[in-house]
């Protein structure tokens, strides 16, 4: 391969975390263009690719039988060459934490554009910080993702958390012909905030019950009449060995839309603390009455930029995660963003999409 034949993407640009090459190398095998990712994590502090990097980018080797330079632990520079999408059942065992939802991020996209369905058995971890939580997964992005016509199905067989992990999913992705343009600018009225409060392992389930009551009590503090239902769980020792606590919880719209918060327990785990911080995050989405979460803004463009027709998203402030996915995008499809920032607060962001198609259909 002819060194000018790659795109190059700069890791280190604005965020410069490991989102840039999940991006880079997810459109690298839908549109067929090598890509060299250099300066990977460089704003971390520990740069390189991660175990959960490295994870990601061989399970988009084996689906691509691609060709790969620089696959291992805390290289700064990778160069990809894909093939075609191959659907199949894949298997990804990180034996540690790594976050199962971030390798999912990047092979999800890639799975749609395959000829058949495919399986995507992961272990890791599914509830662990800087990452969605498996919840969120299932909750937020699923529906989202239903605006561009596309979806999945995700089963978790175990819960895993840091540091052992021993969590384990199954993703079945059904292919798309191609993605419609998200519209995701009205907001309607809320009518139902609904989530999951679980602990597992030792932790007792008061843990789960004082973050349900903490994030029901400060949504009732708003809005009284508003339904909120929290389920509390503790999870078996078949489901979680160990220890962990977490919340998420979301807010339905009658015009669609679906914002998530979440909370996750570290060393010292307070419930009410977990419960609060959710539901004053989630508060703070409804309030703007934006339609798309700090966290879904950046996950959604890949799918904005490859959609036929115009998407359009209002959200919050752009987050340095969605600045860097539009950058990337914008590099390896030659799309173009429009940023525009709303008198209320809110930012509405466009996109004429590529209008990729599914060739493997
Ligand atoms: N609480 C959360 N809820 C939903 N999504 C989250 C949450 N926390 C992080 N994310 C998402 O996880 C991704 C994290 O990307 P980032 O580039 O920061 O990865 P990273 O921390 O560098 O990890 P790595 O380098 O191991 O890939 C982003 O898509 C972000 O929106």
């Amino acid at each position: 391969m002819n060194a000018k034949d790659f795109v190059e993407i700069d890791g280190s640009y604005l965020e410069g975390g490991g989102q840039a090459l999940r991006n880079a190398l997810s459109l690298s095998c839908i549109l067929g263009k090598p890509v060299r990712v250099v300066k990977i994590r460089a704003n971390r502090p520990n740069p390189g690719l991660s175990i959960q990097n490295m994870h990601g980018l061989d399970l988009l080797r084996d689906i691509t039988n691609a060709d790969v330079v620089g696959n291992v632990l805390c290289s700064t520079r990778v160069e990809f060459t894909p093939h075609t999408i191959l659907d199949n059942t894949y298997r990804v065992e990180t034996c540690t934490a790594a976050s199962i939802t971030l390798i999912y991020q990047m092979a999800l996209p890639v799975l749609l554009f395959a000829g058949h369905s495919s399986r995507l058995i992961v272990t890791g971890g599914t509830n662990v910080a800087f990452a969605p939580p498996v919840e969120y997964m299932q909750q937020v992005l699923l529906p989202n993702l239903k605006h561009f016509g596309a979806g999945f199905d995700l089963k978790v067989q175990n819960y895993g958390f840091y540091p052992r992990g021993r969590g384990n999913c199954q993703l079945d992705v059904q292919p798309v012909a191609k993605l419609n343009a998200g519209q995701f600018i009205d907001f309607g009225r809320i009518n139902l905030i609904s989530g999951v409060a679980f602990c597992a392992g030792c932790l007792p389930i008061n843990i789960a019950i004082d973050m349900k009551k903490t994030a029901q009590r400060e949504i009732h503090r708003l809005w009284p009449e508003q339904e909120c239902t929290i389920e509390t769980v503790k999870h078996s020792r078949e489901r979680a060995q160990d220890n962990g606590a977490g919340i998420t919880i979301t807010a339905n719209t009658t015009a669609g839309v679906v914002l998530g918060a979440s909370a996750l327990g570290k060393k010292r785990i307070d419930g009410y603390v977990l419960g609060s911080k959710a539901s004053c995050q989630l508060t703070e989405f409804i309030r703007k009455e934006i339609c798309v979460d700090d966290y879904m803004q950046d996950q959604l463009i890949i799918y904005m930029a490859l959609a036929v027709g115009r998407s359009r998203m209002r959200t919050g402030r752009l987050t340095k995660h969605t600045r860097t996915a539009i950058h990337v995008a914008e590099k390896l499809t030659g799309v173009k963003f429009d940023v525009a920032a709303e008198p209320g607060g809110q930012t509405l962001v466009t996109c004429e999409g590529l209008g990729q198609l599914n060739k493997m259909l």
